[in-house]
């Protein structure tokens, strides 16, 4: 990064240098954010803005920041690029995606890399350019998961734009014209779809950082069905587990 580059005060987040940690992670859902915090020490919320809302704290002696961007991939990578400035390197999305078989609902899905179905990846690299996951970041994940011993998948994702064109249906016609799309996916051994992992991912290697997605499924490509609030309750928290055992370990490197 250069000199230019670095900045002391986020414009969108709203933080300052000193209210970042060494590694990020990032939600979607801003209410995830009071939850995340329930499982670090020495916890500080940053002044939310525009919406955005960010906490740092300490796990296994390291300082954490999780910062919630809402939902899709413009908003995704303008918080990746100003904890990037921040001076943060090391970057895990954490959320829900779209099961695709053998992945089920339930199942925890990791994202080795992504098809850049979203438009935000362009304007970091050419579509030629893959995206691809850090593979250190990847291999603690797949330790920590093993551990928990709960059913999991990596593999490569679908990133989209359109949810209610391309992700799920509310009519019928729409229904079928997705259905396709997602055949055409699951031909292709993709394991789960979301919004924002392959912008992030290529954000995140040609800014020089490292950067995965670690997601519960919760909704089934093709029935559309959803998972239950108890069951998304009790995977979120083993979710947050691994990445801040995750982040700590990548933030003491
Ligand atoms: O991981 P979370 O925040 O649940 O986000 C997922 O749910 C939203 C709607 O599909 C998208 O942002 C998607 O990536
Ligand atoms: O349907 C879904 C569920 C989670 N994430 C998505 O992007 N889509």
């Amino acid at each position: 990064m250069t000199e230019k580059e670095r900045t002391n005060r986020a414009w969108y987040i709203g933080a300052d240098r000193d209210e970042v940690g060494r590694a990020a992670i990032l939600v979607g859902d801003p209410a995830r954010i009071a939850r995340i915090a329930e499982h670090m020490t020495d916890v500080h919320f940053v002044a939310e803005n525009r919406g955005l809302k960010t906490v740092t704290g300490t796990r296994d002696g390291q300082r954490i920041t999780a910062t919630a961007f809402g939902m899709g991939a413009p908003i995704a990578t303008i918080v990746l690029h100003e904890l990037h400035a921040l001076g943060i390197r090391n970057f895990l999305r954490i959320g829900t995606a779209m099961a695709v078989a053998p992945a089920k609902l339930g199942d925890f899905v990791l994202a080795d890399g992504a098809l850049r179905a979203e438009g935000t990846s362009n304007t970091y690299a050419p579509l030629g350019f893959p995206a691809i996951a850090d593979f250190d970041l990847n291999t603690k994940v797949r330790s920590l998961l093993k551990k928990r011993g709960k059913p999991w998948h990596a593999g490569i994702f679908g990133t989209y734009d359109g949810f209610y064109t391309e992700m799920f249906g509310l009519s019928g016609e729409r229904r079928s014209i997705i259905e396709t799309l997602k055949q055409d996916i699951q031909r292709l051994g993709l394991i789960g779809t979301d919004m924002e992992t392959s912008a992030l991912l290529t954000a995140a290697r040609i800014l020089g950082v490292r950067a995965s997605t670690l997601c519960v499924a919760t909704v089934d490509a093709f029935s559309q069905e959803k998972i239950a609030d108890e069951q998304m309750a009790v995977l979120e928290r083993d979710m947050f587990e691994i990445a801040l055992d995750t982040m700590a370990t990548m933030a003491a490197d």
